[in-house]
């Protein structure tokens, strides 16, 4: 069997994945403590003085941990007893006999870049379910909040644009499809939004999306929108089945959410699909993502608005859920280090339950990671190859580029763009939609 590629590692200095390692998680865990700092009146008010004494033990774990993180410490095994622990440790295990029984021990400078990434937001976890009675406290949650604020421009235009455009139902079959690749692009520059890359700063849309999307086209390195097209709109002319499922695996929460909430809703109003399914997080994550909490305060403060069109788009987010039209789960594989590829041996109910969607749309960067096992795969390499046989249903990556991972693309187009633009890989300037079709 030919070789795998060697993972993604902050072994490389220089690379992308040393310089989070190096600056933008010990900023993140800054900020995390800064925030723990800015809520102790609130914890006293709730909790009285265990409250305060709960945000001290909290701050001195995550400390501890940037001071491991700093000085490349040896990563210890989880102490909490949450659902996932055992099998954290179990993996912690394997990236340990990986390393052949040298003396070597898995390192935040050393192990694979995606494993260590993860374990940091996991130990943040573990600091706040180890400080109760702040137990709950979304350390991020302040800032995903602020980028939904910032972003109110942005959603007002983007609701009365889509406000606009209904009914959907009386649409010729060329404005169908011209609407679903606008919302899809939407989507995709909507992932620029996170806030991991800039390190817990605001990272909000402040531009009339819509208006930019033209403009944005050249930036789109694979176009594979056609395909959804063909996929979804087969099934609605076939009337092939009476359920046509689409499931997206969530990113971030804030203006992001908002885009992918946007082309849920026209999916179902254009009658492409008959239920959503969406996936987020079941714990903080990667500072932005979307657990249930944000999920459900994005539907209800989009309702909330002053403005018609935003309050009247939140109405009908909330009915969809309601009626069960729109479903949330969350799974803990989503925030374990594993690839993809690994989930039918890992969470073999989550796999099974993706294989019921006509279509599971992945978006953002760190599922393209975990879909690509975050090898270091030559840019022309086969997306499909890449899957190493991940494919539950047909699927299509919407993502830009954060790290210094692309498949599937031309011979010499990563030549050029590189001569072009030397960070191509890592600003978010360019975005892929990359489809894995029916097999
Ligand atoms: O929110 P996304 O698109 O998954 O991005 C997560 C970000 O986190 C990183 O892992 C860097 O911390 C990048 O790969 C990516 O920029
Ligand atoms: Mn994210």
């Amino acid at each position: 069997m030919a070789e795998f590629p060697a993972f993604l590692s902050a072994q490389d200095v220089g690379s992308f994945a040393y310089l989070t390692v190096k600056d933008r998680l010990p900023q993140i865990l800054t900020k995390a403590i800064d925030t723990l700092h800015r809520h102790k009146s609130e914890f006293f008010e709730k909790h009285g003085k265990e409250g305060v004494e709960a945000e001290k033990k909290a701050i001195s774990l995550l400390s501890k941990l940037r001071n491991e993180l700093q000085t490349d410490k040896p990563i210890t095994r989880l102490a909490d007893k949450w659902v996932d622990t055992d099998i954290w440790n179990h993996y912690l295990g394997h990236e340990r006999s990986l390393l052949n029984g040298s003396d070597e021990e898995p390192r935040w400078f050393f192990s694979p870049w995606l494993f260590v990434e993860c374990y940091m937001y996991r130990r943040i976890h573990e600091a706040i379910v180890q400080s109760p009675p702040i137990q709950d406290f979304d350390v991020f949650k302040e800032s995903k909040d602020e980028s939904f604020f910032e972003s109110q421009e942005s959603i007002d235009t983007l609701c009365m644009h889509i406000q606009q455009l209904r009914p959907a139902r009386d649409f010729s079959e060329d404005e169908l499809k011209d609407t679903l690749f606008k919302l899809l692009q939407i989507s995709l520059w909507g992932n620029k939004c996170d806030l991991s890359l800039s390190g817990g700063e605001s990272s909000s849309e402040k531009t009339d999306v819509i208006n930019s999307l033209e403009g944005l086209m050249p930036f789109i390195l694979i176009n594979d929108t056609e395909s959804l097209w063909e996929l979804l709109s087969t099934y609605k002319k076939a009337a092939k089945s009476s359920v046509v499922r689409v499931d997206i695996v969530l990113d971030n929460s804030g203006f992001e959410l908002v885009t992918d909430l946007v082309l849920a809703d026209f999916l179902l109003s254009s009658e492409l699909a008959t239920e959503i399914h969406f996936h987020g997080k079941t714990i903080p994550w990667f500072v932005s993502d979307v657990t249930m909490h944000d999920f459900n305060w994005i539907i209800e403060h989009v309702r909330g608005s002053n403005q018609k069109f935003t309050s009247t788009c939140g109405a009908e987010w909330e009915n969809h859920v309601k009626m069960g039209r729109w479903i949330y789960h969350d799974h803990i594989f989503w925030t374990l280090p594993h690839p993809y590829c690994a989930m039918p041996q890992v969470a073999p109910d989550l796999y099974t339950k993706l294989q019921k969607a006509c279509l599971i749309l992945f978006k953002g960067d760190l599922n393209y990671r975990k879909l690509m096992s975050d090898r270091k795969w030559e840019f022309t390499f086969p997306f499909h190859e890449a899957l190493c046989g991940f494919h539950p249903a047909p699927l299509c990556s919407i993502r830009t580029l954060k790290c210094e991972l692309q498949v599937g693309l031309q011979p010499g187009q990563a030549e050029q763009l590189m001569a072009f633009d030397p960070h191509w890989l890592t600003t978010g300037k360019y975005g892929v939609f990359q489809f894995d079709g029916p097999l």
